[in-house]
């Protein structure tokens, strides 16, 4: 038996994720000590209750409530509580104290992040996150590490598993998204609090910025993040989508783009987008993430598997924890955030992408070359047009639908269109509008 330097490590929350990091470092503490070249000891855990139920056997004795006295006496602090206080304190603490972080805490991340990868900078310590985004998915070092030496042009993510669940279920099972987001809530999918962070896209947004940020080497707040989330679409939208070879998927979309006046700048934003389906992460099902991320040289690649899950994401966490043990052996100063090229962040309204729009139209000569004009008249090209005749109920008054998908077009003349569109004599009501990516 080899006999290493013992590093102490604190925890901080014992939740669905915080238990089994526990857990499974107690169990293979003596595997991980012989992967990072340090013992790994764990000296407490810090509760809010210490009699509360756990998913997982935690010795007595490790638990406290006196997180700040945990923190003091660390070489390793791993916040897994959530929120945004006490953790970003907590945090701070913990790295003026000389210790290097590691969390999950996208929410925290994508508020705080600069102020805390500055303070890490500025003490040589290190802040690992690789759960924050997509889970168990390797795909922060990847980012930050593997892909460095390349350019990103864009990356596509489903990093919400309650939303892919939902949207699928609609799918294939024809439910509704209460009934599905009641499963999903049921299966520990969803943010236990508050489920509106997985439905209204909060959560796909906190990961795309940290996404957006790692990839062009850019701070994107998380406010520049364009969110919409799945509450809107219907099972309509979900069987026409099927029917035209399509899938909805609810996507984190990162993009480097030149706008319609030559500004090069980045793009963050979440909604849900049709994905044509021999699109690889049309085939991502369930609650399941997959990152698809174009880069310049590497061309395309994709990362799959469990975005979400306490044991799943543990394996994120304990992977940082090699890390940050790795480190603390081998010395030297913390490597710092690479935020030089400070693009600009375009608005959603510069952003250039496809649509299908569909509308409900009155049947009578003249009417397709009319709504071919609204479109020409604010600069969108259409591509394809498919037309249905419904017999509707008033036989003197009949209805068509006509489905437009476009070519590229800027989401400002997209937007104008839709105003004329929705205003026109012939046309009865917009029934659908849905961005088109990747393809
Ligand atoms: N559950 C998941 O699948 C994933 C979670 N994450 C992130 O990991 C973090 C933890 O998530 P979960 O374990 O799911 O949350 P959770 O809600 O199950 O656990 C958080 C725990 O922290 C405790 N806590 C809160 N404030 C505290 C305080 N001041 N002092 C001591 N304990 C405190 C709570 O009592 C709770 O037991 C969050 O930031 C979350 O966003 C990231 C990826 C996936
Ligand atoms: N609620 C989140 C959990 C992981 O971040 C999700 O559904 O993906
Ligand atoms: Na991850």
């Amino acid at each position: 038996m080899i006999e290493y330097r013992n590093l102490r490590v604190a925890l901080l929350g014992a939740g669905s994720v915080g238990a089994q990091v526990a857990s499974l470092l107690l169990e293979h503490g003596d595997e991980l000590a012989n992967r990072a070249g340090a013992g790994l000891e764990l000296v407490g855990v810090a509760v809010r209750d210490l009699d509360a139920p756990r998913t997982a056997n935690i010795p007595r004795e490790l638990l406290t409530t006196d997180a700040e006295s945990l923190i003091l006496g660390a070489d390793i602090v791993i916040e897994l509580m959530g929120g945004l206080e006490p953790a970003r304190t907590y945090i701070l603490q913990a790295l003026t104290s000389g210790a290097d972080v590691i969390t999950g805490n996208k929410a925290l991340l994508a508020t705080h992040g600069p102020e805390l990868f500055e303070l890490a900078e500025q003490v040589g310590a290190q802040l690992y996150y690789e759960a924050a985004v997509a889970g168990a998915i390797p795909i922060i070092r990847p980012l930050r590490d593997s892909l460095a030496g390349d350019r990103i042009k864009r990356i596509l993510g489903i990093v919400n598993g309650t939303t892919n669940f939902i949207l699928d279920r609609m799918d294939t099972a024809g439910e509704s998204l209460e009934v599905a987001l009641a499963t999903a809530t049921e299966l520990g999918y969803a943010e236990k609090s508050d489920p509106s962070a997985d439905i209204e896209g909060f959560d796909a947004a906190q990961k795309t910025a940290i996404l957006a940020s790692l990839a062009f080497h850019t701070t994107v707040p998380l406010d520049a993040v364009y969110r919409e989330g799945i509450t809107a679409i219907t099972i309509e939208q979900v069987d026409a989508a099927r029917k035209a070879g399509y899938v909805i998927k609810l996507l984190a979309i990162c993009e480097r783009m030149t706008d319609a006046d030559g500004v090069e700048g980045v793009s963050a934003r979440v909604y849900p987008a049709l994905v044509p389906r021999s699109h690889p992460l049309a085939a991502v099902h369930g609650a399941k993430n997959a990152v698809f991320i174009e880069a310049e040289a590497a061309g395309d690649l994709m990362f799959y598997g469990a975005g979400a899950g306490g044991i799943e994401t543990a394996s994120a966490v304990l992977g940082d924890l090699v890390s940050a043990a790795r480190r603390h052996v081998i010395g030297g100063p913390g490597v710092a955030e690479s935020t030089h090229a400070n693009l600009p962040i375009l608005p959603i309204s510069r952003v250039i992408t496809r649509y299908q729009i569909t509308l409900s139209v009155v049947d009578q000569p003249g009417v397709l070359a009319a709504v071919a004009t609204l479109f020409s008249e604010h600069g969108v090209s259409v591509e394809t047009v498919t037309q249905s005749v419904q017999a509707g109920a008033d036989p003197a008054r009949p209805s068509a639908t006509l489905v437009i998908g476009t070519h590229e077009a800027s989401e400002a003349d997209l937007a104008a269109t839709v105003a004329a569109l929705e205003t026109s004599q012939v046309v009865r009501a917009v029934t659908s509008v849905l961005r088109v990516e990747g393809s």
